[in-house]
């Protein structure tokens, strides 16, 4: 079908707020910390060696109280893969707060992003997953497509606004940038656990833009 004009994870969930629920807000502090040590486990261990009682023992819960909140390890890892996704929305929205024109706007959101990557389980929880696919039993997001889409959208303001070169297309960028950034977060997980990885992204990025800017 054809796909949404604007990319999925940065459509904004309208959260509509009725006034204090403690009972609720306890349970939706709960399950973001049992979510919290699940994605610390899976980004370290990944998901085959991660038991629902070691993510129930992190949080000094019972296996049953972490089963109340998901029913599965696959629908935990599931969860893990959205939050992940949906970290790049909000530093979407910081970047764009800053004013930059669209290029900018591009350099900037990919070097913040470089930077969760070196410093959020979650994000690195979500990476690690998305390779692991194979081996869940369960339906988690397509990769890379939402990423390419939002820089898709960004270029082709960037390439209306002269700053792209006359003979780049917007999708071409995109798609180069997606996968520059995969292999240098990867290439740096892989060598140095992503120590080295804002530098990574740094160079390579840097050359890619300097291969696409007007
Ligand atoms: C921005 C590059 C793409 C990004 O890098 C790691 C990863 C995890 O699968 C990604 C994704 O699915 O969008």
């Amino acid at each position: 079908e054809a796909r949404p004009a604007i990319p999925v994870f940065t459509q904004k969930k309208i959260v509509t707020r009725r006034g204090p629920h403690p009972k609720q807000d306890r349970s939706a502090r709960t399950r973001q910390l049992v979510l919290a040590a699940a994605a610390e486990l899976f980004a370290r261990q990944g998901f085959r060696r991660t038991s629902i009682q070691a993510v129930a023992d992190r949080v000094r819960m019972t296996k049953g109280a972490v089963y109340f909140h998901y029913p599965s390890k696959e629908a935990l890892a599931v969860a893990v893969v959205e939050e992940h996704y949906a970290r790049w929305p909000r530093l979407l929205e910081e970047v764009s707060a800053e004013g930059f024109g669209p290029m900018d706007t591009v350099v900037h959101l990919l070097a913040r992003a470089a930077r969760a990557f070196r410093d959020d389980s979650v994000v690195q929880a979500g990476a690690r997953l998305q390779i692991e696919r194979p081996q869940i039993d369960a339906e988690l997001p397509t990769p890379y497509v939402d990423w390419t889409d939002l820089l898709t959208s960004l270029l082709t303001s960037a390439h209306e606004a002269g700053e792209l070169r006359r003979e780049v297309t917007p999708e071409a960028a995109a798609r180069s940038l997606v996968a520059a950034f995969f292999g240098a977060q990867h290439i740096s997980d892989v060598l140095h656990g992503r120590t080295d990885v804002v530098e990574r992204w740094a160079e390579v990025g840097g050359l890619l833009y300097h291969a696409i800017r007007a």
